[in-house]
């Protein structure tokens, strides 16, 4: 690794921050002899005054990439800052020589555009032929106009750079640290530098581990279909109910943060001090609380409120149904607006959506269905996963044979399809209370159940069959294996032979009468597995709801590898408490950024293709710095919540001079926005991104953040509902390790210091 070729020129004075030479020869000159990747070449030009008369600094050359030498096709820089201008392009290492100049050219008129005088540049390797030189241009009135020049390339591999451009086109914006370009990569430590040396790091990452808290992500160790909805019709004293024994209910945090929406029907008076009030995200707790008044709520994601002029009594502007309130979502943004568009404009069953599983034995769909089910609660709908097996087993134990799913077997059919049709009553019912998204697991694997369940749906709500297939034979007779170690239908087998031959048999009797999808709105999964080579088909789908699940279905796979998230070191901000800030480092941030460095040199020592994604802002970027061999790529999306005009005050200061924020925000800090600033829920929607790429990802990456962007990152992970999200502890100096495998996902903890 360790790649990194630059060359600024001499006459800008452009060296790096820490006065370092990262070339790889240290001499300032760009090596083309790399193996594999792409050079990413940045052209920079700095005037120390503005341009007059509207000009834009253009770059035209040799090659087609850069306009031929036609002025007209010239490639137009962009303003990185008040006066420097940044062009950036990717050629091979070994590209011919790009014979290019500068030109500058009206933003608005056909008027002549001025060519820079001299020779023309040669750029080889990704390095200026000649010492880079003042770029001059002689204007019609014989002014002469000066620019500082200087060319920067660094190599990215194919893979980074096409991740790169996707972060680009969401999240990019210039670098807000001088000379650090969006995608660069740190050469290789040196023997005895800096990086090998310092910080006196343990060689075992071991010793650094820390106990995880008790809500962490550990879905690989807990077999999905336990963690689904407990079968209501089928219990009466509801929540006490362990599945068979074997089972885990879902933590029962998860019950008492659930969705409770209050019934907007209800005007409540206020005393004076509400801005607006939303349908969203309620505690029954803040619900209270929040009919006490001093109530400042930018929440979004919801209809605004209008106070009446008569009372101080507030009322909907928008005339929502009973139905239409209780599926709204607890989100922002995007989320949020296609909620109210879909429940204004939208038959009223589309306002509900069932995703029903379709696939043989093994083929992955729990896992998919408590996957899918994860990301949508954490985008802020209102989802269930349903699981049939759960209904059988309370119904008719947890122990029947394989010939109980023959279908020649008509007592064994018609209780399969009575706990079918039971767990789908009980999701429609679920619904007209408020859900938003069932998602319905079972093998439902031929026509006549489909049909049965379409028609229960008849109505009540929109269906899209989700069918995972698999055609890889080890695969599934690892999927095999692994439902035997897990599911609670083997816990009582002690004969790891005998079940395997048993769920052989009950796969085997599915097989005969399997109908793969053909009817109705469906996607399909076909060999999505390792993230390569499968594919996804879709017929039928169409709105907001379904795109965003096709998208995500498209992006995941099973690939084990770990996501390291951390907060970047301590901040002078920090040290003063001070929120918000572009500060850099305090003494003890320095200590981990090394730490840090030596930390993921050892922990990914032999992950070649492993990235570092950092925000735009200097403390995680300066954390980062050490760390050396992976591309690093700065994503704006990571940025900290924006506190708006509390930025750079101390929480003493705001609640001294902005009482009523600072309650609101205690009151309800997931969806309280900060005056001109963000809300987590913000946060959570510029997230959606991030996590898709991770997701996407199959080598790992390092996300160094901060407190409130790790907080949303980490609740995804470890499945915890919204109304936790900003009270998550993430300490400083502290790695937390996620392991992504193909039981889910486990969590690890590494505290480098205190
Ligand atoms: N799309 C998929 N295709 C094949 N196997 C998968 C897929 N998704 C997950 N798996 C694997 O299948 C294993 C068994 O999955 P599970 O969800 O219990 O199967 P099912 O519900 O279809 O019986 C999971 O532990 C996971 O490793
Ligand atoms: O939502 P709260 O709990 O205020 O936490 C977010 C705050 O954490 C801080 C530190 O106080 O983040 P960080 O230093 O990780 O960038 C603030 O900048 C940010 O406003």
């Amino acid at each position: 690794m360790g790649t990194g070729a630059s060359k600024e020129g001499e006459e800008g004075g452009a060296n790096k921050p820490d006065g370092q030479d990262d070339t790889p020869d240290g001499q300032g000159h760009a090596s083309a002899h790399h193996d594999g990747g792409q050079l990413y070449v940045s052209l920079k030009m700095d005037k120390n005054h503005t341009l007059t008369a509207d000009l834009v600094p253009h770059v035209f050359g040799s090659v087609p990439l850069i306009g031929s030498w036609d002025p007209s096709k010239a490639l137009s820089m962009e303003r990185e800052s008040v006066s420097m201008w940044e062009l950036s392009f990717v050629v091979p290492p070994n590209h011919e020589t790009l014979d290019f100049k500068f030109l500058l050219k009206p933003k608005y008129s056909n008027a002549p555009c001025f060519v820079e005088e001299g020779p023309s540049r040669q750029l080889i390797g990704g390095a200026l032929k000649e010492d880079a030189k003042l770029a001059l241009f002689r204007l019609e009135n014989d002014e002469v106009l000066e620019y500082k020049v200087f060319v920067k390339a660094d190599r990215v591999s194919p893979f980074d750079l096409a991740a790169s451009w996707r972060a680009y086109q969401e999240n990019f914006r210039p670098s807000s640290v001088r000379w650090m370009p969006d995608v660069s990569i740190n050469s290789a430590p040196q023997p005895g530098g800096e990086n090998c040396s310092s910080a006196g790091l343990d060689l075992d990452l071991e010793h650094y581990v820390v106990p995880a808290p008790s809500t962490s992500a550990n879905s690989a160790f807990v077999y999905a279909a336990n963690m689904t909805e407990t079968p209501r019709s089928l219990t009466s004293g509801s929540y006490s109910f362990k599945d068979g024994g074997a089972s885990a209910d879902r933590p029962t945090t998860i019950k008492e943060m659930e969705v409770i929406v209050p019934d907007s029907s209800k005007a409540f008076p206020t005393s004076g001090m509400v801005e607006s009030k939303s349908v969203g995200s309620y505690s029954p707790l803040q619900r209270q609380e929040s009919q006490r008044g001093l109530f400042v709520d930018r929440g979004v994601g919801s209809p605004r409120l209008i106070k009446s002029s008569s009372s101080n009594i507030f009322t909907h502007d928008l005339n929502l149904d009973n139905d239409t309130k209780n599926s709204m979502p607890a989100a922002a943004g995007a989320v949020a607006a296609a909620a109210v568009a879909d429940q204004m404009l939208g038959p009223k069953e589309d306002r509900h959506l069932a995703i029903i599983l379709v696939g043989l034995p093994a083929r992955g769909k729990t896992f998919t269905a408590a996957k899918l089910t994860r990301y949508l609660r954490w985008l802020g709908h209102n989802t269930k996963h349903f699981n049939v097996g759960k209904y059988r087993r309370l119904k008719h134990g947890a122990n029947q044979s394989a010939d109980f799913f023959a279908a020649d077997n008509p007592e064994g059919v018609e209780a399969r399809n009575e706990v079918a049709a039971l767990a789908f009553e009980d999701m429609v019912s679920w619904m007209h209370e408020g859900g938003q998204v069932g998602i319905f697991d079972a093998t439902n694997s031929n026509k006549r159940r489909r049909n049965m369940l379409m028609k229960l749906a008849e109505g009540r709500c929109k269906i899209i069959f989700l069918e995972t297939i698999c055609n890889d034979v080890n695969i599934i007779e690892r999927n095999i294996r692994l439902k035997i170690q897990q599911s609670p239908d083997y816990a009582e087998e002690p004969d790891f032979q005998a079940g395997l031959q048993d769920f052989k048999n009950r796969l085997a009797n599915y097989e005969k009468v399997y109908e793969p999808v053909e009817e109705g709105s469906y996607i399909k999964m076909i060999d999505m597995v390792s993230g390569h080579g499968g594919q996804i088909q879709v017929n039928n789908i169409s709105g907001y709801l379904p795109g965003r699940i096709v998208f995500f279905l498209v992006n995941t796979h099973l690939t084990p590898r770990p996501i390291l998230l951390t907060r970047h070191g301590e901040s002078q901000d920090n040290v003063r408490g001070r929120i918000g800030g572009d500060a850099a480092l305090s003494e003890a941030g320095e200590l981990y950024k090394k730490k840090l460095a030596n930390f993921v040199g050892k922990r990914l020592k032999s992950e070649r293709a492993a990235s570092i994604w950092t925000s735009t802002l200097q403390r995680t970027i300066l954390t980062a710095s050490p760390i050396v061999g992976f591309p690093k790529i700065q994503w704006r999306a990571l940025d900290e919540i924006n506190a708006g005009v509390c930025d750079g005050m101390t929480y003493e200061e705001i609640k001294k001079n902005m009482p009523e924020e600072y309650e609101s925000r205690k009151k309800d800090k997931l969806r309280y926005r900060y005056p001109r600033g963000e809300s987590y829920l913000d946060v959570i929607q510029r997230l959606e991104p991030v996590i898709i790429e991770l997701e996407r990802q199959r080598a790992p990456v390092v996300v160094i953040s901060h407190q409130a962007v790790l907080r949303a990152l980490y609740a995804y992970f470890a499945d915890r509902p919204l109304q936790e999200i900003p009270h998550i502890e993430v300490p400083l100096h502290t790695i937390i390790e996620i392991q992504m495998g193909v039981t889910g996902v486990q969590e690890k903890r590494y505290k480098l210091m205190d």
